[in-house]
Protein backbone atom coordinates (compact mmCIF):
# COMPACT_ATOMS: atom_id res chain seq x y z
CA UNK A 1 0.00 0.00 0.00
CA UNK A 2 0.84 3.75 -0.47
CA UNK A 3 1.30 5.15 3.06
CA UNK A 4 -1.34 8.23 1.84
CA UNK A 5 -4.01 4.64 1.34
CA UNK A 6 -2.53 3.55 4.93
CA UNK A 7 -3.50 6.90 6.33
CA UNK A 8 -7.05 7.03 4.80
CA UNK A 9 -7.77 3.70 5.76
CA UNK A 10 -6.87 4.44 9.60
CA UNK A 11 -8.99 7.36 9.57
CA UNK A 12 -11.76 6.18 7.91
CA UNK A 13 -11.71 2.89 10.31
CA UNK A 14 -13.25 5.00 12.64
CA UNK A 15 -16.16 5.63 10.57
CA UNK A 16 -16.43 1.84 10.99
CA UNK A 17 -16.30 2.37 15.00
CA UNK A 18 -12.97 0.58 14.97
CA UNK A 19 -10.79 3.50 16.75
CA UNK A 20 -7.04 4.11 15.63
CA UNK A 21 -6.15 3.15 19.65
CA UNK A 22 -7.50 0.09 18.98
CA UNK A 23 -5.44 -0.42 15.85
CA UNK A 24 -2.12 1.06 17.47
CA UNK A 25 -3.20 -1.58 20.56
CA UNK A 26 -3.30 -4.33 18.10
CA UNK A 27 -0.20 -3.02 16.02
CA UNK A 28 2.01 -2.88 19.27
CA UNK A 29 0.77 -6.48 20.54
CA UNK A 30 1.45 -8.07 17.10
CA UNK A 31 4.87 -6.32 17.24
CA UNK A 32 5.48 -7.59 20.60
CA UNK A 33 4.47 -11.22 19.56
CA UNK A 34 7.29 -11.07 16.49
CA UNK A 35 9.97 -9.51 18.89
CA UNK A 36 9.61 -12.59 20.98
CA UNK A 37 9.65 -15.08 18.43
CA UNK A 38 12.58 -13.54 17.23
CA UNK A 39 14.47 -13.45 20.43
CA UNK A 40 13.85 -17.65 21.01
CA UNK A 41 15.36 -17.65 17.28
CA UNK A 42 18.34 -15.73 17.95
CA UNK A 43 19.35 -15.45 21.70
CA UNK A 44 20.07 -18.82 24.33
CA UNK A 45 19.28 -16.68 27.22
CA UNK A 46 16.70 -13.79 27.89
CA UNK A 47 17.40 -10.22 26.29
CA UNK A 48 17.28 -6.60 27.00
CA UNK A 49 14.97 -4.61 24.54
CA UNK A 50 15.84 -1.05 23.89
CA UNK A 51 12.74 0.88 22.11
CA UNK A 52 13.54 4.10 20.18
CA UNK A 53 10.16 5.74 20.10
CA UNK A 54 9.48 9.10 18.15
CA UNK A 55 6.69 11.56 18.84
CA UNK A 56 3.74 10.20 16.43
CA UNK A 57 2.08 6.72 16.01
CA UNK A 58 5.22 4.76 15.28
CA UNK A 59 6.26 5.74 19.09
CA UNK A 60 2.78 4.46 19.55
CA UNK A 61 3.67 1.60 18.99
CA UNK A 62 6.63 1.13 20.63
CA UNK A 63 4.99 2.47 23.94
CA UNK A 64 2.59 -0.32 23.26
CA UNK A 65 5.20 -3.02 22.48
CA UNK A 66 7.04 -2.38 25.52
CA UNK A 67 3.49 -2.86 27.63
CA UNK A 68 3.26 -6.43 25.99
CA UNK A 69 6.91 -6.80 26.06
CA UNK A 70 7.08 -6.75 29.82
CA UNK A 71 4.54 -9.31 30.45
CA UNK A 72 6.93 -11.60 28.10
CA UNK A 73 9.64 -11.02 30.63
CA UNK A 74 11.77 -9.04 28.96
CA UNK A 75 13.41 -6.41 30.17
CA UNK A 76 12.67 -2.99 28.84
CA UNK A 77 14.07 0.05 28.45
CA UNK A 78 12.46 3.12 26.60
CA UNK A 79 14.35 5.92 24.72
CA UNK A 80 12.35 8.63 23.99
CA UNK A 81 13.42 11.02 21.42
CA UNK A 82 10.24 13.06 22.01
CA UNK A 83 9.01 13.65 25.60
CA UNK A 84 5.65 13.19 26.93
CA UNK A 85 4.93 16.62 26.16
CA UNK A 86 6.12 16.50 22.60
CA UNK A 87 4.39 13.79 21.43
CA UNK A 88 1.86 14.85 18.61
CA UNK A 89 -0.59 11.02 17.91
CA UNK A 90 -2.97 11.65 20.54
CA UNK A 91 -3.43 7.67 20.57
CA UNK A 92 0.51 7.11 21.35
CA UNK A 93 0.69 9.78 23.91
CA UNK A 94 -2.14 7.80 26.19
CA UNK A 95 0.01 4.71 25.61
CA UNK A 96 3.55 6.43 26.98
CA UNK A 97 0.84 8.08 29.97
CA UNK A 98 -0.24 4.62 30.32
CA UNK A 99 3.64 3.76 31.33
CA UNK A 100 4.02 6.86 33.12
CA UNK A 101 1.45 6.26 35.12
CA UNK A 102 2.81 2.40 36.12
CA UNK A 103 4.51 3.98 39.04
CA UNK A 104 5.73 3.21 41.23
CA UNK A 105 6.81 0.28 38.62
CA UNK A 106 7.29 -3.14 39.50
CA UNK A 107 7.79 -4.36 35.84
CA UNK A 108 11.36 -4.11 34.49
CA UNK A 109 11.26 -1.31 32.69
CA UNK A 110 13.42 2.16 32.73
CA UNK A 111 12.04 5.04 30.58
CA UNK A 112 15.09 7.51 29.83
CA UNK A 113 14.30 10.77 27.52
CA UNK A 114 17.36 11.80 25.33
CA UNK A 115 17.75 15.44 25.54
CA UNK A 116 21.04 15.13 23.50
CA UNK A 117 21.85 12.32 21.46
CA UNK A 118 25.26 12.07 22.57
CA UNK A 119 24.12 11.07 25.89
CA UNK A 120 23.19 7.57 24.13
CA UNK A 121 27.15 6.96 23.74
CA UNK A 122 27.66 5.93 27.39
CA UNK A 123 24.41 3.69 27.41
CA UNK A 124 25.23 -0.44 27.54
CA UNK A 125 23.93 -0.26 24.10
CA UNK A 126 26.55 1.95 22.64
CA UNK A 127 28.69 -0.69 23.98
CA UNK A 128 27.21 -3.73 22.99
CA UNK A 129 29.20 -6.00 21.07
CA UNK A 130 27.05 -8.68 20.28
CA UNK A 131 23.66 -9.93 20.30
CA UNK A 132 23.78 -11.41 23.28
CA UNK A 133 22.72 -8.40 25.20
CA UNK A 134 20.28 -6.34 23.70
CA UNK A 135 17.30 -6.09 20.80
CA UNK A 136 16.79 -2.98 19.59
CA UNK A 137 13.05 -1.39 18.03
CA UNK A 138 13.42 1.58 16.11
CA UNK A 139 9.41 3.02 16.77
CA UNK A 140 10.94 6.68 16.10
CA UNK A 141 9.32 7.62 12.40
CA UNK A 142 6.96 6.38 10.17
CA UNK A 143 4.36 6.87 7.73
CA UNK A 144 4.93 9.84 8.66
CA UNK A 145 8.13 10.88 7.89
CA UNK A 146 8.67 14.18 5.81
CA UNK A 147 11.20 16.31 5.28
CA UNK A 148 15.10 16.41 6.27
CA UNK A 149 15.31 14.20 9.74
CA UNK A 150 16.69 16.50 12.70
CA UNK A 151 19.93 16.12 13.92
CA UNK A 152 18.99 14.13 17.66
CA UNK A 153 17.25 11.88 15.07
CA UNK A 154 20.20 10.96 12.36
CA UNK A 155 22.79 10.75 15.42
CA UNK A 156 20.56 8.75 17.27
CA UNK A 157 20.26 6.78 13.70
CA UNK A 158 24.14 6.35 13.43
CA UNK A 159 24.24 5.21 17.02
CA UNK A 160 21.72 2.31 16.45
CA UNK A 161 23.38 1.72 13.08
CA UNK A 162 26.90 0.99 14.47
CA UNK A 163 25.54 -0.86 17.63
CA UNK A 164 25.38 -5.15 16.99
CA UNK A 165 22.32 -5.74 18.15
CA UNK A 166 19.53 -7.24 16.28
CA UNK A 167 17.91 -4.30 15.30
CA UNK A 168 13.81 -4.59 14.24
CA UNK A 169 12.07 -1.38 12.26
CA UNK A 170 8.79 -0.79 13.79
CA UNK A 171 7.00 -0.62 10.54
CA UNK A 172 9.37 1.31 7.87
CA UNK A 173 13.08 1.65 8.92
CA UNK A 174 13.19 5.60 10.26
CA UNK A 175 14.59 7.82 7.78
CA UNK A 176 13.37 5.82 5.16
CA UNK A 177 10.68 7.31 2.55
CA UNK A 178 8.25 5.24 3.20
CA UNK A 179 6.36 6.06 -0.51
CA UNK A 180 9.66 5.55 -2.46
CA UNK A 181 12.01 3.68 -0.05
CA UNK A 182 14.54 6.53 -0.64
CA UNK A 183 17.16 7.66 2.06
CA UNK A 184 17.46 11.08 1.68
CA UNK A 185 19.33 11.45 4.67
CA UNK A 186 20.22 8.15 6.27
CA UNK A 187 17.74 5.16 7.84
CA UNK A 188 18.37 2.76 10.25
CA UNK A 189 19.66 -0.75 8.74
CA UNK A 190 17.13 -3.25 10.39
CA UNK A 191 17.70 -6.73 10.22
CA UNK A 192 14.04 -7.41 10.68
CA UNK A 193 11.55 -4.76 9.41
CA UNK A 194 7.82 -5.91 11.10
CA UNK A 195 4.82 -3.87 9.20
CA UNK A 196 1.33 -3.28 10.01
CA UNK A 197 -2.14 -4.50 7.81
CA UNK A 198 -0.18 -4.15 4.33
CA UNK A 199 3.61 -3.54 3.11
CA UNK A 200 4.32 0.00 2.65
CA UNK A 201 5.36 0.76 -1.11
CA UNK A 202 8.69 1.81 0.28
CA UNK A 203 9.46 -1.09 2.11
CA UNK A 204 8.62 -3.15 -0.97
CA UNK A 205 10.60 -1.12 -3.11
CA UNK A 206 13.84 -0.74 -0.80
CA UNK A 207 15.08 -4.02 -1.09
CA UNK A 208 16.40 -6.53 1.35
CA UNK A 209 19.89 -4.79 2.55
CA UNK A 210 18.21 -1.63 3.49
CA UNK A 211 14.78 -3.56 4.97
CA UNK A 212 16.27 -6.75 6.40
CA UNK A 213 13.33 -9.62 6.53
CA UNK A 214 9.98 -8.54 6.18
CA UNK A 215 6.83 -9.17 8.77
CA UNK A 216 3.14 -8.18 8.00
CA UNK A 217 1.33 -8.76 11.07
CA UNK A 218 -2.30 -8.28 10.71
CA UNK A 219 -3.89 -5.57 12.71
CA UNK A 220 -7.82 -6.50 12.51
CA UNK A 221 -8.62 -3.39 9.60
CA UNK A 222 -11.84 -5.23 7.50
CA UNK A 223 -11.37 -4.48 3.41
CA UNK A 224 -14.50 -2.21 3.83
CA UNK A 225 -11.97 0.13 5.81
CA UNK A 226 -10.04 0.02 2.28
CA UNK A 227 -13.05 0.45 -0.28
CA UNK A 228 -15.39 2.51 1.78
CA UNK A 229 -14.53 6.35 1.13
CA UNK A 230 -14.63 8.68 4.37
CA UNK A 231 -12.74 11.68 5.88
CA UNK A 232 -9.54 9.47 5.83
CA UNK A 233 -9.52 10.26 1.89
CA UNK A 234 -9.33 14.12 2.70
CA UNK A 235 -5.89 13.86 3.67
CA UNK A 236 -5.57 13.09 -0.23
CA UNK A 237 -6.47 17.05 -0.76
CA UNK A 238 -2.61 19.03 -1.06
CA UNK A 239 -2.13 21.37 1.61
CA UNK A 240 -2.93 24.73 0.42
CA UNK A 241 0.70 26.96 0.13
CA UNK A 242 0.31 30.03 1.81
CA UNK A 243 2.22 32.08 -0.64
CA UNK A 244 0.21 30.48 -3.95
CA UNK A 245 -1.00 32.91 -5.96
CA UNK A 246 -4.40 33.21 -8.25
CA UNK A 247 -4.43 30.36 -10.21
CA UNK A 248 -2.26 28.00 -8.31
CA UNK A 249 -5.17 25.95 -6.73
CA UNK A 250 -6.49 25.42 -9.98
CA UNK A 251 -7.78 27.14 -12.98
CA UNK A 252 -11.10 24.98 -14.94
CA UNK A 253 -13.50 25.28 -18.00
CA UNK A 254 -16.78 23.98 -17.91
CA UNK A 255 -18.16 23.50 -21.25
CA UNK A 256 -22.57 23.23 -20.97
CA UNK A 257 -25.18 24.72 -21.02
CA UNK A 258 -27.89 25.08 -23.89
CA UNK A 259 -31.23 27.28 -24.09
CA UNK A 260 -33.36 25.27 -21.94
CA UNK A 261 -30.35 23.75 -19.13
CA UNK A 262 -28.75 26.85 -17.69
CA UNK A 263 -28.49 26.28 -14.38
CA UNK A 264 -26.14 23.01 -14.65
CA UNK A 265 -22.84 24.61 -15.78
CA UNK A 266 -23.55 26.73 -12.81
CA UNK A 267 -24.29 24.66 -10.20
CA UNK A 268 -20.66 22.98 -11.15
CA UNK A 269 -19.25 26.21 -11.43
CA UNK A 270 -20.40 26.97 -7.59
CA UNK A 271 -19.41 23.89 -6.03
CA UNK A 272 -16.08 23.93 -7.90
CA UNK A 273 -15.48 27.20 -6.52
CA UNK A 274 -16.56 26.11 -2.83
CA UNK A 275 -14.02 23.65 -2.81
CA UNK A 276 -11.79 26.09 -3.98
CA UNK A 277 -10.16 26.52 -7.29
CA UNK A 278 -9.18 29.87 -8.22
CA UNK A 279 -10.79 30.56 -11.66
CA UNK A 280 -13.52 29.27 -13.58
CA UNK A 281 -14.33 29.81 -17.22
CA UNK A 282 -17.67 28.78 -18.40
CA UNK A 283 -18.30 28.32 -22.13
CA UNK A 284 -21.39 28.36 -23.27
CA UNK A 285 -24.08 29.41 -25.83
CA UNK A 286 -25.15 33.41 -25.95
CA UNK A 287 -28.73 33.03 -24.76
CA UNK A 288 -26.87 31.60 -21.07
CA UNK A 289 -24.32 33.94 -20.82
CA UNK A 290 -26.65 36.94 -18.84
CA UNK A 291 -28.09 34.13 -16.48
CA UNK A 292 -24.81 32.49 -16.00
CA UNK A 293 -23.20 35.18 -14.59
CA UNK A 294 -26.10 36.26 -12.58
CA UNK A 295 -25.02 32.75 -11.00
CA UNK A 296 -21.74 34.08 -9.55
CA UNK A 297 -19.33 37.03 -10.20
CA UNK A 298 -16.64 34.74 -10.73
CA UNK A 299 -17.86 32.78 -13.54
CA UNK A 300 -15.71 33.96 -16.65
CA UNK A 301 -18.46 33.10 -19.16
CA UNK A 302 -17.46 32.92 -22.89
CA UNK A 303 -20.19 32.22 -25.21
CA UNK A 304 -20.88 31.91 -28.62
CA UNK A 305 -23.83 32.25 -31.40
CA UNK A 306 -26.63 30.58 -31.08
CA UNK A 307 -29.42 28.34 -28.88
CA UNK A 308 -26.82 25.54 -28.40
CA UNK A 309 -22.83 25.04 -28.50
CA UNK A 310 -22.05 23.87 -31.88
CA UNK A 311 -19.25 23.29 -33.57
CA UNK A 312 -18.14 27.29 -34.68
CA UNK A 313 -17.29 27.72 -30.66
CA UNK A 314 -14.33 25.01 -30.98
CA UNK A 315 -11.49 27.05 -31.88
CA UNK A 316 -12.21 29.28 -28.45
CA UNK A 317 -12.66 26.68 -26.40
CA UNK A 318 -9.43 24.91 -27.05
CA UNK A 319 -8.01 28.47 -26.48
CA UNK A 320 -9.53 28.60 -22.99
CA UNK A 321 -8.37 25.04 -22.64
CA UNK A 322 -4.82 25.95 -23.16
CA UNK A 323 -5.09 27.94 -20.10
CA UNK A 324 -6.95 25.49 -17.58
CA UNK A 325 -5.88 22.62 -16.13
CA UNK A 326 -8.99 20.78 -16.29
CA UNK A 327 -12.09 20.82 -18.37
CA UNK A 328 -15.71 19.50 -17.70
CA UNK A 329 -17.77 18.46 -20.38
CA UNK A 330 -21.46 18.08 -20.76
CA UNK A 331 -23.65 19.74 -17.57
CA UNK A 332 -26.73 20.91 -19.62
CA UNK A 333 -25.40 21.28 -22.79
CA UNK A 334 -28.15 19.13 -24.54
CA UNK A 335 -28.26 16.13 -27.18
CA UNK A 336 -28.37 18.22 -30.69
CA UNK A 337 -26.14 16.60 -32.84
CA UNK A 338 -23.59 19.08 -33.88
CA UNK A 339 -22.83 19.55 -29.97
CA UNK A 340 -22.05 15.54 -29.76
CA UNK A 341 -20.06 16.62 -32.58
CA UNK A 342 -17.97 19.08 -31.03
CA UNK A 343 -17.44 16.81 -27.91
CA UNK A 344 -15.90 14.04 -29.74
CA UNK A 345 -13.71 16.95 -31.46
CA UNK A 346 -12.86 18.30 -28.18
CA UNK A 347 -11.98 14.78 -26.22
CA UNK A 348 -9.85 13.93 -29.66
CA UNK A 349 -7.45 17.32 -29.11
CA UNK A 350 -8.03 18.42 -25.31
CA UNK A 351 -4.62 16.85 -23.50
CA UNK A 352 -5.81 18.28 -20.36
CA UNK A 353 -7.42 15.78 -17.75
CA UNK A 354 -10.86 15.81 -18.51
CA UNK A 355 -14.53 14.91 -16.85
CA UNK A 356 -17.02 13.81 -19.15
CA UNK A 357 -20.67 14.10 -17.37
CA UNK A 358 -24.36 13.92 -18.38
CA UNK A 359 -24.78 15.02 -22.36
CA UNK A 360 -21.63 14.28 -23.18
CA UNK A 361 -21.39 10.72 -21.82
CA UNK A 362 -24.79 10.56 -24.36
CA UNK A 363 -22.17 11.42 -27.23
CA UNK A 364 -18.95 10.76 -26.55
CA UNK A 365 -17.65 7.73 -28.82
CA UNK A 366 -15.95 5.38 -26.47
CA UNK A 367 -13.13 4.64 -28.46
CA UNK A 368 -12.00 8.03 -28.64
CA UNK A 369 -11.22 8.09 -24.78
CA UNK A 370 -10.25 4.92 -23.83
CA UNK A 371 -6.95 4.71 -23.51
CA UNK A 372 -6.29 7.56 -21.56
CA UNK A 373 -5.94 7.75 -17.95
CA UNK A 374 -6.53 11.22 -17.41
CA UNK A 375 -10.40 10.79 -18.16
CA UNK A 376 -13.36 10.70 -15.14
CA UNK A 377 -16.73 9.93 -16.56
CA UNK A 378 -19.56 9.88 -14.03
CA UNK A 379 -22.77 8.27 -15.67
CA UNK A 380 -25.34 7.09 -13.88
CA UNK A 381 -26.84 3.56 -14.16
CA UNK A 382 -28.49 4.28 -17.26
CA UNK A 383 -25.68 6.36 -18.62
CA UNK A 384 -22.97 3.72 -17.81
CA UNK A 385 -25.62 1.23 -19.72
CA UNK A 386 -25.43 3.43 -23.02
CA UNK A 387 -21.91 4.33 -22.78
CA UNK A 388 -20.90 1.33 -22.32
CA UNK A 389 -23.45 -0.93 -24.53
CA UNK A 390 -21.75 -2.87 -27.02
CA UNK A 391 -19.69 -4.00 -24.21
CA UNK A 392 -22.51 -5.12 -22.15
CA UNK A 393 -24.33 -8.16 -22.76
CA UNK A 394 -26.42 -8.71 -20.14
CA UNK A 395 -27.87 -5.79 -17.89
CA UNK A 396 -30.32 -7.54 -15.04
CA UNK A 397 -27.79 -8.00 -12.67
CA UNK A 398 -26.50 -4.24 -12.95
CA UNK A 399 -29.82 -3.49 -11.81
CA UNK A 400 -29.78 -4.91 -8.02
CA UNK A 401 -28.76 -2.82 -5.63
CA UNK A 402 -26.06 -4.03 -3.27
CA UNK A 403 -28.05 -4.06 0.12
CA UNK A 404 -29.84 -6.98 -0.77
CA UNK A 405 -27.22 -8.92 -2.05
CA UNK A 406 -24.87 -11.94 -0.51
CA UNK A 407 -21.29 -11.18 -0.55
CA UNK A 408 -21.01 -13.92 -3.30
CA UNK A 409 -23.38 -11.70 -5.23
CA UNK A 410 -21.62 -8.64 -4.59
CA UNK A 411 -18.72 -9.85 -5.41
CA UNK A 412 -19.80 -10.90 -8.73
CA UNK A 413 -21.75 -7.98 -8.96
CA UNK A 414 -18.69 -6.10 -9.04
CA UNK A 415 -16.72 -8.43 -11.38
CA UNK A 416 -19.30 -7.70 -13.74
CA UNK A 417 -19.08 -4.07 -13.43
CA UNK A 418 -15.30 -4.75 -14.15
CA UNK A 419 -15.21 -6.60 -16.75
CA UNK A 420 -16.86 -3.32 -18.69
CA UNK A 421 -15.25 -0.53 -16.84
CA UNK A 422 -11.51 -1.89 -17.30
CA UNK A 423 -12.38 -1.13 -21.04
CA UNK A 424 -11.37 2.44 -19.95
CA UNK A 425 -7.82 3.23 -18.80
CA UNK A 426 -9.85 6.07 -16.73
CA UNK A 427 -12.25 6.66 -14.05
CA UNK A 428 -15.75 5.40 -13.92
CA UNK A 429 -17.79 6.79 -11.13
CA UNK A 430 -21.18 4.82 -11.06
CA UNK A 431 -23.39 7.27 -9.24
CA UNK A 432 -26.11 5.70 -7.28
CA UNK A 433 -27.18 5.06 -3.45
CA UNK A 434 -24.01 4.06 -3.37
CA UNK A 435 -21.28 5.55 -5.47
CA UNK A 436 -18.97 2.81 -6.78
CA UNK A 437 -15.31 4.14 -8.29
CA UNK A 438 -13.71 1.75 -11.03
CA UNK A 439 -10.31 2.18 -12.05
CA UNK A 440 -8.70 -0.51 -13.33
CA UNK A 441 -8.92 -3.19 -11.02
CA UNK A 442 -9.72 -1.08 -8.17
CA UNK A 443 -13.09 -0.17 -6.57
CA UNK A 444 -14.14 2.35 -3.82
CA UNK A 445 -17.37 2.58 -2.43
CA UNK A 446 -18.78 5.43 -1.89
CA UNK A 447 -21.88 5.87 1.00
CA UNK A 448 -22.38 9.61 1.93
CA UNK A 449 -25.47 11.15 0.45
CA UNK A 450 -29.18 10.60 0.67
CA UNK A 451 -32.61 10.27 -1.21
CA UNK A 452 -32.48 13.84 -1.02
CA UNK A 453 -29.91 14.25 -3.74
CA UNK A 454 -32.20 12.24 -6.24
CA UNK A 455 -33.42 16.30 -6.88
CA UNK A 456 -31.93 17.47 -10.39
CA UNK A 457 -28.67 18.94 -10.33
CA UNK A 458 -26.51 16.97 -7.86
CA UNK A 459 -24.50 15.44 -10.39
CA UNK A 460 -23.48 18.42 -11.80
CA UNK A 461 -22.29 19.51 -8.50
CA UNK A 462 -20.44 15.74 -8.26
CA UNK A 463 -18.81 17.31 -12.17
CA UNK A 464 -17.70 20.15 -10.73
CA UNK A 465 -16.31 19.15 -7.17
CA UNK A 466 -14.90 16.09 -9.47
CA UNK A 467 -13.00 18.93 -11.51
CA UNK A 468 -12.18 21.29 -8.48
CA UNK A 469 -9.78 18.17 -7.57
CA UNK A 470 -8.66 16.93 -10.89
CA UNK A 471 -7.12 20.92 -11.46
CA UNK A 472 -6.00 20.62 -8.25
CA UNK A 473 -3.01 17.69 -8.44
CA UNK A 474 -5.62 14.58 -7.76
CA UNK A 475 -5.06 11.76 -10.07
CA UNK A 476 -8.91 10.66 -11.47
CA UNK A 477 -9.34 7.63 -9.25
CA UNK A 478 -8.39 9.97 -6.37
CA UNK A 479 -10.42 13.12 -7.30
CA UNK A 480 -13.39 10.55 -8.28
CA UNK A 481 -13.86 8.57 -5.09
CA UNK A 482 -13.26 12.03 -2.91
CA UNK A 483 -15.52 14.07 -5.22
CA UNK A 484 -18.25 11.31 -4.08
CA UNK A 485 -17.79 11.74 -0.42
CA UNK A 486 -17.48 15.45 -0.31
CA UNK A 487 -20.33 16.01 -2.57
CA UNK A 488 -22.62 13.40 -0.64
CA UNK A 489 -21.33 14.86 2.91
CA UNK A 490 -22.69 18.43 1.55
CA UNK A 491 -25.72 16.55 0.74
CA UNK A 492 -25.82 15.25 4.13
CA UNK A 493 -25.71 18.61 5.62
CA UNK A 494 -28.17 19.93 3.48
CA UNK A 495 -30.47 17.48 4.26
CA UNK A 496 -30.08 17.98 8.01
CA UNK A 497 -30.31 21.92 7.57
CA UNK A 498 -33.40 21.85 5.07
CA UNK A 499 -34.77 18.68 5.29
CA UNK A 500 -35.36 16.75 1.34
CA UNK A 501 -36.73 19.97 -0.07
CA UNK A 502 -32.60 21.37 -0.63
CA UNK A 503 -31.57 22.09 -3.98
CA UNK A 504 -29.10 20.98 -5.91
CA UNK A 505 -27.14 24.67 -5.97
CA UNK A 506 -27.55 24.60 -2.23
CA UNK A 507 -24.54 21.99 -1.73
CA UNK A 508 -22.06 24.67 -2.60
CA UNK A 509 -22.66 26.11 0.94
CA UNK A 510 -21.30 22.97 2.74
CA UNK A 511 -18.70 21.68 0.63
CA UNK A 512 -16.18 24.66 1.45
CA UNK A 513 -16.61 23.28 5.26
CA UNK A 514 -15.98 19.73 4.22
CA UNK A 515 -12.94 20.49 3.24
CA UNK A 516 -11.49 23.35 5.96
CA UNK A 517 -12.72 20.82 8.40
CA UNK A 518 -9.12 18.78 7.58
N1 LIG B 1 -2.61 0.69 10.12
C1 LIG B 1 -1.39 1.03 10.46
O1 LIG B 1 -0.43 0.90 9.69
C2 LIG B 1 -1.17 1.67 11.78
C3 LIG B 1 -0.03 2.43 11.91
N2 LIG B 1 0.28 3.02 13.06
C4 LIG B 1 1.60 3.59 13.27
O2 LIG B 1 1.48 4.98 13.07
C5 LIG B 1 2.55 5.40 12.20
C6 LIG B 1 2.16 6.70 11.55
O3 LIG B 1 2.02 7.61 12.61
P1 LIG B 1 2.17 9.19 12.35
O4 LIG B 1 1.90 9.89 13.63
O5 LIG B 1 1.37 9.56 11.16
O6 LIG B 1 3.67 9.43 11.90
P2 LIG B 1 5.04 8.86 12.43
O7 LIG B 1 4.88 8.28 13.79
O8 LIG B 1 5.57 8.03 11.35
O9 LIG B 1 6.02 10.16 12.53
C7 LIG B 1 5.52 11.40 12.52
C8 LIG B 1 6.08 12.16 13.68
O10 LIG B 1 7.48 12.33 13.48
C9 LIG B 1 7.77 13.71 13.29
N3 LIG B 1 8.57 13.81 12.08
C10 LIG B 1 8.13 13.71 10.80
N4 LIG B 1 9.16 13.89 9.96
C11 LIG B 1 10.27 14.11 10.71
C12 LIG B 1 11.63 14.38 10.43
N5 LIG B 1 12.04 14.47 9.14
N6 LIG B 1 12.50 14.54 11.44
C13 LIG B 1 12.07 14.47 12.71
N7 LIG B 1 10.77 14.23 13.08
C14 LIG B 1 9.90 14.04 12.08
C15 LIG B 1 6.44 14.40 13.12
O11 LIG B 1 6.46 15.61 13.82
C16 LIG B 1 5.44 13.47 13.72
O12 LIG B 1 5.16 13.77 15.04
C17 LIG B 1 2.73 4.23 11.31
O13 LIG B 1 3.97 4.25 10.66
C18 LIG B 1 2.60 3.06 12.27
O14 LIG B 1 3.81 2.78 12.91
C19 LIG B 1 -0.67 3.14 14.15
O15 LIG B 1 -0.11 2.55 15.25
C20 LIG B 1 -1.97 2.42 13.97
C21 LIG B 1 -2.13 1.50 12.87
K1 LIG C 1 10.29 3.04 12.40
Amino acid sequence: MKPIDMIATDINCEDLGLSRLCLMENAGKSLSDEVAKLSTFTFSKPVKIAIFTGSGGNGGDGFVAARHLLNRGFEVDIFMLADFNNIKSSDAKTNALILKNMSPCFSRLAIHYIEDANDLNYTEIAKSNSFSEYIIIDAILGTGIKGKLRNKIKKTIEIINNSNALKIAVDIPSGMDSETGEIHDMAIKPNYTITFHKIKSGVKKAGEDFVGGIITSDIGIPIEAEIFVGKGDLQRLKKRDENSHKGNNGKILIVGGNGDYVGAPSIAGLSALSVGVDLVYIYTSRVNVSVIKSYSPDFIVKSHEGEYLTLSALDDILAIADNVDAVLLGPGAGLMNETGKLFNILVSKIKKPIVLDADALKSVDLNLIKNREDIIITPHLNEFKSFFSNIIEDTSILDKNLDNLSYMEIHDKIAIFQEITKNIKGTVVLKGKYDLIFNKNNLRINKTGNPGMTVGGTGDSLGGVALALLSQGLNTYDAGALATYINGKAGDFAQDKYGNGFRASTLSEFLGKIIVDI
